[in-house]
């Protein structure tokens, strides 16, 4: 039998991430009602809505915590292959290079911050368990180039100064760019950021805009996020999807999005 995550599919070759007539309904509640977007190779994408639009769950459904009711989330994998995610395990999405934050910090705090990123990193060993227990020359180098890695993000993103610290104790604002720097150990090509400002003040907010720039550029990521921070929306994004009740009301540059009269109604209510 042919083994269904290895088929392969078409997409526009500027586009990362299609998705197409997306449904996901909870018993009777249709929380993402046949939406489409495609997110283009290299941009940084908003998704934006009021609360219980559906953003989050749409995040769920392409990183296959949730499978789709219906739909099709079609995908250019890191080693240029074309798959529909809905075809994927969950646990494997990360091998295809899409990786995710959540609303909330989601560091070990047992470990410092050296071995948070240590630790994601586990997913490009090829190493198995006897190389670990006993070891072996392969898993040493793969330590080794790990480790090289870790410190090398560590300086990218200007955190060096904490490696040896403990995520408890240190800035909120601090913790959220070490969540980004640890996302960066799987290789990913799509990073999907969970409101990445919630919590944050305005300075934070200013160098988490930096960081989320630079990772775009220089580590050649596509970012898609939800954001509530809509200053940091306009900033940020190169396209913008708006959505409300888990259909879509628009999409297009931030300038479009802001003077759309719909989208201002479904925010402001039409006041
Ligand atoms: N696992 C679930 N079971 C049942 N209903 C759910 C589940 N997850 C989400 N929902 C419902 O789906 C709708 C969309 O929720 P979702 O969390 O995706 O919205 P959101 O736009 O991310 O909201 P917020 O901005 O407040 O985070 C809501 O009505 C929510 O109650």
């Amino acid at each position: 039998m042919k083994n269904v995550e290895n088929v392969t599919h078409t997409l526009d070759p500027k586009v990362l991430l299609s998705v197409q007539n997306l449904t996901m309904k909870f018993g009777g509640l249709v929380a993402v009602d046949n939406l489409s977007f495609d997110v283009k190779e290299g941009e940084i994408f908003g998704l934006i809505g009021p609360n219980g639009a559906g953003k989050t769950t749409v995040f769920n459904c392409i990183t296959q915590f949730y499978k789709p009711t219906g739909g099709e989330l079609i995908y250019r994998d890191n080693h240029d292959k074309v798959v529909k995610l809905n075809h994927i395990k969950v646990h494997n999405v990360v091998k295809h290079g899409i990786v995710r934050t959540f609303q909330n910090v989601e560091l070990i705090w047992e470990l410092n911050i050296l071995e948070n990123l240590l630790i994601a990193g586990h997913t490009l060993y090829k190493s198995n368990f006897f190389d670990h227990m006993f070891h072996t020359p392969r898993y040493k180098k793969e330590e080794k180039v790990i480790r090289e890695k870790a410190l090398k993000v560590l300086n990218d993103l200007g955190l060096t100064q904490y490696m040896y610290f403990y995520p408890m104790g240190l800035p909120y604002g601090v913790l959220k760019l070490i969540e980004l720097a640890r996302t960066l150990m799987t290789n990913p090509k799509l990073i999907i950021l969970d409101e990445p400002a919630a919590g944050l003040n305005d300075l934070e907010t200013e160098k988490l805009t930096e960081t989320i720039r630079k990772i775009q550029s220089e580590f050649k990521c596509t970012i898609f996020l939800v954001e509530h921070d809509m200053g940091l929306v306009m900033k940020l994004c190169d396209t913008i999807c708006a959505i409300s009740f888990g259909k879509k009301l628009a999409i297009g540059t931030p300038a479009e999005i802001k003077s759309n009269p719909v989208v201002q109604e479904a925010y402001l209510g039409g006041e």
